[in-house]
């Protein structure tokens, strides 16, 4: 049966900057879902589908692997008419569609053109938006790493007086926020207390009156609190400002550079992280993600740096028909030195 109007699919938006934890948060979700069958739609930025990997088998029982959908054609606010639309649709058009659908946007999306797909008239009437989640990552704003360099900015508006930017990371920081319905302030774990007040009173500064702000370590939030937000988000657009509002679904990430480094396998673990702790730090590499083959060992080894902090463990044997090769997504502002960077890894690799 079609489902109607009043039944219409509830659908959460998780959007929220490069690492600051939507997969983590997403793979807590699968894990307590209390009996609610999922479907995840998940976007990335970067050519390897990394996301994916790690939320595949984390319950089978909630959301089957067949209803894990990855959108890896570039960030999900630009291809809305090409590949989400269509992606969308085929779920809706489902015999037993879900219960829920969730999306995880790339760090980079802007939340809003995304919802406005919502509003198309095939998607409107039977799915509607439950609410926008954006995910903060405590850490990375207490460190600064959204607030605009004000002596860079000065040194560049007297270089050009019509110059009336913000950093492209606080911009798409205020765009994330100003977009939400709730605010996840993850990585409470790596602050003191009188920080996390300081980064909730920032945050709470950008959202709208009303906004929930709930702190979290490890994406650790209950279903009941994430879903059911009934916000029907896609009816009142005009009340979630952006900066990009004149780049429309256009806005192309100018901002920013993804590559992929390939290789074969990594002597030792410890020297790679030893190597990418350097080059983060050397060419201000916002976003490292991937898997790595270690040699010797049959277990994939999963690697993620956001910012200068780094990650490294086994999380399952490579399977018999899978290459074992290490492949590393690497994110950052636009300008980065990829031969410099690429060259680094290589060195280490096999
Ligand atoms: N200490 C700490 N680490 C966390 C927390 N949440 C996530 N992480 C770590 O942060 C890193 C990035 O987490 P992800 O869940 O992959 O972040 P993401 O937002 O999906 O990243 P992108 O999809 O690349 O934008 C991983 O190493 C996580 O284990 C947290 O609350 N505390």
């Amino acid at each position: 049966m079609a489902n109607t109007a009043s039944a219409k699919i509830p659908t959460t938006v998780i959007t929220g900057f490069l690492g600051a934890g939507k997969t983590t948060l997403i793979r807590h979700l699968l894990e307590n879902a209390k009996g609610r069958r999922l479907a995840l739609i998940i976007n990335e930025f970067g050519d390897v589908g990394v996301d994916g990997e790690l939320v595949k088998g984390c319950n089978d029982a909630a959301c089957p692997e067949e209803d894990i959908v990855e959108l890896a054609n570039g960030c999900i606010c630009c291809t809305v008419a090409d590949d989400f639309l269509p992606t969308m649709t085929a779920l809706l058009d489902r015999p037993s569609p879900p219960d829920h659908i969730i999306i995880e946007t790339s760090g980079l999306a802007l939340p809003k053109p995304l919802v406005k797909a919502f509003q198309w008239p095939d998607i409107r009437t039977r799915a509607t938006v439950d609410g926008v989640v954006a995910l903060i990552d405590a850490d990375a704003v207490a460190a600064g790493r959204f607030a605009t360099d004000e002596a860079a900015l000065a040194a560049a508006r007297a270089a050009d007086p019509n110059l009336d930017h913000d950093s492209p990371l606080e911009e798409l920081f205020e765009d994330q926020l100003a977009c939400a319905d709730m605010v996840v302030l993850n990585k409470s774990d790596l602050v003191d207390a009188d920080t996390l007040a300081a980064v909730e009173a920032q945050v709470d500064a950008e959202t709208r009156p009303g906004v929930k702000i709930v702190r979290a370590a490890h994406g650790a939030v209950d279903i009941g609190a994430l879903l059911g937000i009934v916000a029907a988000a896609e009816d009142d657009l005009d009340a979630r400002p952006s900066h990009h509002e004149a780049e429309g679904e256009d806005h192309d990430h100018d901002d920013f550079d993804s590559f992929v480094v390939s290789g074969d396998a990594v002597a030792d673990p410890d020297t790679l992280v030893q190597a990418l702790s350097a080059l983060i730090a050397r060419h201000d590499v916002l976003r490292v993600k991937g898997m790595v083959a270690v040699a010797g060992k049959p277990m994939r080894l999963v690697v993620q740096a956001v910012g200068p902090r780094i990650q490294h463990f086994f999380d399952r044997p490579w399977q018999p028909q899978e290459a074992r090769r290490t492949q590393l997504v690497v994110i950052g502002q636009k300008g980065l030195d990829r031969a410099a960077i690429e060259a680094d890894i290589q060195a280490v690799l096999g």
